[in-house]
């Protein structure tokens, strides 16, 4: 469904440096990236703000053209094809709206209908079909401007799903919304992936999200991929991690010890890593013998914290490990 080998994206930024003398500097947003995405998967695209994420979403639709490498987006080169592609495409924005303001969503859907040429009784049938997964019957007839975020939300899924497309790209879809209008939105992705076998790619901050419908994340961090993988063995590593807070009796230096060493000291307190194959038994004996210690916390590390990690710069803590291809 997705193909890029080496793709990258540079912009060049003109900024004043004094007086009337300007300076070209050129921003790699997307810097050699390479990754597959098969039919039918659902894959979450992640990384911290400015790392190159919409970006990647707008070379794949065709918004911008790569500046190097190769893509295609269903067999097509996204930039030269965009026509073409965007009939077996959709796409959300959650920060912006597709639909037309001043309409009703039912208008709105109608004339979203006849950009994509879709047949009337197609339209019909998958009108219906969308109006009971979206629950958007009550608001049919609202002028989308006076939708909340989260209604006017499902209206845009709607709209990018009217013409039945492979691939789904979705750019911050739950941004703003309720714990409840989440729980609908993420149902409903589930489901179209599951039963029509539609391909999303879906770029999130929402760990809930990325927890509930990704099975595959890939973590874009400075333009480059720092992370391909399955999200169970993502969790696996950062679950298999631990972290020992220690309190001395005392301040002193980063504490080190059996190979372990104090990823974080404030004042008497220190933070240290255990790895997989440490013993927290044996370690912490170990701790008591060096040093005075009043206080020892054994934590057991989520995905919110490596993902924390990796997006503070943390990378060889992923690098380390074995990265899906
Ligand atoms: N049109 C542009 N001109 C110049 N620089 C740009 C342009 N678009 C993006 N950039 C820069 O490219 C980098 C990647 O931006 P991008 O919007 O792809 O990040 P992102 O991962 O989507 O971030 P966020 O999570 O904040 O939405 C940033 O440094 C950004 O400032």
């Amino acid at each position: 469904m997705i193909e890029a080998v080496d793709v990258a994206k540079s912009f060049t930024v003109r900024a004043r440096s004094g007086g009337l003398r300007r300076t070209r500097t050129t921003v790699r947003a997307v810097d050699g990236v390479t990754f597959a995405v098969e039919q039918g998967e659902f894959v979450g695209y992640l990384g911290p703000n400015g790392a190159g994420k919409s970006t990647t979403i707008k070379m794949l639709t065709g918004i911008l053209t790569a500046s190097s490498g190769r893509l295609r987006v269903c067999g097509l080169d996204p930039s030269r094809r965009r026509t073409t592609l965007a009939r077996r495409l959709g796409v959300v924005f959650g920060q912006r709206t597709t639909l037309w303001w001043d309409l009703p969503l039912r208008d709105s859907l109608a004339l979203v209908r006849r950009l994509y040429r879709v047949e009337a009784a197609a339209h019909r049938a998958r009108l219906a079909e969308l109006t009971a997964l979206l629950e958007l019957e009550p608001f049919l007839d609202t002028p989308v401007r006076q939708l909340s975020l989260g209604q006017r939300m499902r209206g845009d899924l709607a709209a990018a799903l009217l013409h039945d497309p492979e691939l789904l790209v979705l750019d911050e879809p739950t941004i703003g919304l309720d714990v409840v209008s989440k729980a609908t939105v993420r149902d409903f992705l589930e489901r179209i992936n599951a039963e029509r076998g539609t391909t999303i790619l879906l770029t999130t901050h929402d760990l809930g999200d990325i927890e509930r419908l990704c099975r595959r994340v890939m973590i874009i961090d400075h333009g480059r991929l720092a992370y391909d993988g399955g999200l169970d063995a993502l969790r696996r590593t950062v679950d298999a991690d631990r972290q020992l807070v220690v309190e001395l009796a005392r301040p002193g230096p980063p504490i080190r010890l059996a190979g372990i060493e104090a990823e974080r000291v404030e004042g008497p307190r220190q933070w240290l890593r255990l790895p997989r194959s440490a013993n927290a038994a044996a370690v912490i004996a170990e701790l008591a013998r060096v040093h005075e210690v009043r206080d020892i916390a054994l934590r057991e590390s989520g995905i919110e914290e490596v993902l924390a990690g990796l997006y503070r710069g943390d990378h060889a803590y992923l690098r380390s490990r074995p990265v899906a291809p």
